[in-house]
């Protein structure tokens, strides 16, 4: 059977008259995609690695070996490992460093910045804080135009062609519609959305379900059991989200369930590897160390579950994470209390749990 690919089909397009200036902060898997992206749109686009020798070998060879090793990049797409050989005279930033970094990395471009737009690729919540990244990149950078980028988007299925979707939010039309020139082609789809902390919590939240639907195919639940725990995630995420001030139909949308399902179905997702590792048996060092990338879903989950007892919001599947992973309980126990948990609405946006 075929493998599924249009690309042979697309035409190369047109290269722009006066090609957009794009800065890709970060060398991981996601930084370099949608790097290749705005590259293959004839976008003058440069990657910021932070070690020198990967950046050097990058250039050179035009691959990202450490993340992306078997994907050959733009011959465009240009790399250095100086901030100010990146930042500067550019039209958009687009950063892609892990939330553990993101404020550090802002704050060493904010000398830098002279109206270029930044946009958040991160899905992640800033420990301590509670900060989201747009929340971090207003603090740190204020009054430049900024929004977020989110959706189904696993690294390596961009890179290897395959169809995809995104949404850019941002309250900034101009900003929209220059990260859908930079990005969006027959292969990358970029839909548009105003709902600024609703997309990005979308992407942040539904790592913290991927690390249980990993844990369930561990288990070899069935596919009832994976389509109940994929809604009532759903559930949670939009019940948190809204107390936040997100508009709830926002998960709806590729930000919400449309991520949701990919990262919650993929072994290429870093957080259902995560999952996948603890359902085994192996403890969270273990299983961060034999992954060796980025999974932001861990630190999430410590994040919302403290969250929400603050904001006294009901998240039975997140707060049950928080007891197997940090405090050792036992995942089939876990498993059963959540079953056991009482009468709910389906949907609380239709019928109030109040009323069941
Ligand atoms: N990989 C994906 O499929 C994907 C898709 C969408 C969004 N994201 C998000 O993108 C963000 C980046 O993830 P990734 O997948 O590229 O991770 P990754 O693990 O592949 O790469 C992380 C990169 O960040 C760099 N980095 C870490 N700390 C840094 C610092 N202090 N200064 C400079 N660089 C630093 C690392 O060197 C590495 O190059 C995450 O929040 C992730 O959730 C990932
Ligand atoms: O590998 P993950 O779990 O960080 O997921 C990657 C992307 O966020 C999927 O949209």
């Amino acid at each position: 059977m075929n493998d599924f690919n249009i690309s042979a089909l697309i035409t190369p397009r047109e290269k722009p008259a006066t090609p957009l200036r794009v800065a890709v902060l970060g060398g991981g898997s996601f930084g370099t995609a949608m790097a290749n992206l705005a590259a293959r749109n004839g976008c003058e686009t440069c990657m910021w690695i932070r070690d020198e020798k990967a950046a050097q070998d990058m250039q050179q060879s035009k691959r990202n070996k450490r993340y992306l090793p078997d994907f050959q990049l733009e011959e465009t797409l240009q790399f250095s490992s100086k901030l100010e050989d990146v930042v500067p005279n550019r039209d958009i930033i687009l950063v892609a460093i892990p939330s553990h970094s993101y404020r550090d990395v802002l704050k060493q471009i904010a000398p830098m910045i002279s109206g270029q737009a930044i946009v958040s690729l991160t899905k992640g919540i800033e420990a301590e804080t509670f900060c989201l990244m747009s929340d971090i990149i207003q603090q740190e950078l204020p009054e430049v135009p900024f929004g977020v980028l989110s959706g189904p988007n696993l690294a390596k299925e961009i890179v290897a062609n395959m169809p995809a979707g995104t949404v850019i939010a941002s309250t900034s039309e101009a900003l929209r519609n220059a990260v859908q020139t930079a990005l969006h082609s027959a292969l990358f789809r970029v839909f548009a959305s105003s709902d600024v902390h609703g997309v990005e919590l979308g992407g942040a939240l539904k790592n913290i379900y991927a690390i249980a639907m990993g844990m369930g195919a561990a288990y070899n639940v069935g596919e009832n059991t994976r389509s109940m725990l994929l809604t009532r995630a759903l559930a949670e995420m939009s019940r948190f989200a809204v107390t936040l001030g997100a508009n709830p139909l926002t998960f709806l949308g590729l930000s919400g369930v449309g991520d949701l399902f990919a990262t919650c179905s993929s072994p290429l997702s870093r957080n259902y590897q995560i999952g996948y590792a603890l359902g085994q048996g192996k403890n969270l060092e273990e299983a961060i160390a034999a992954l060796g990338q980025t999974a932001e879903g861990i630190n999430t989950i410590r994040q919302v579950s403290a969250q929400s007892r603050l904001l006294n919001v009901y998240m039975p599947i997140t707060n049950a994470l928080y007891e197997v992973i940090f405090e050792g309980k036992p995942p089939l126990g876990i498993a059963l209390s959540l079953m056991q948990n009482g009468h709910r609405s389906d949907v609380e946006f239709v019928l109030p749990h109040e009323q069941v």
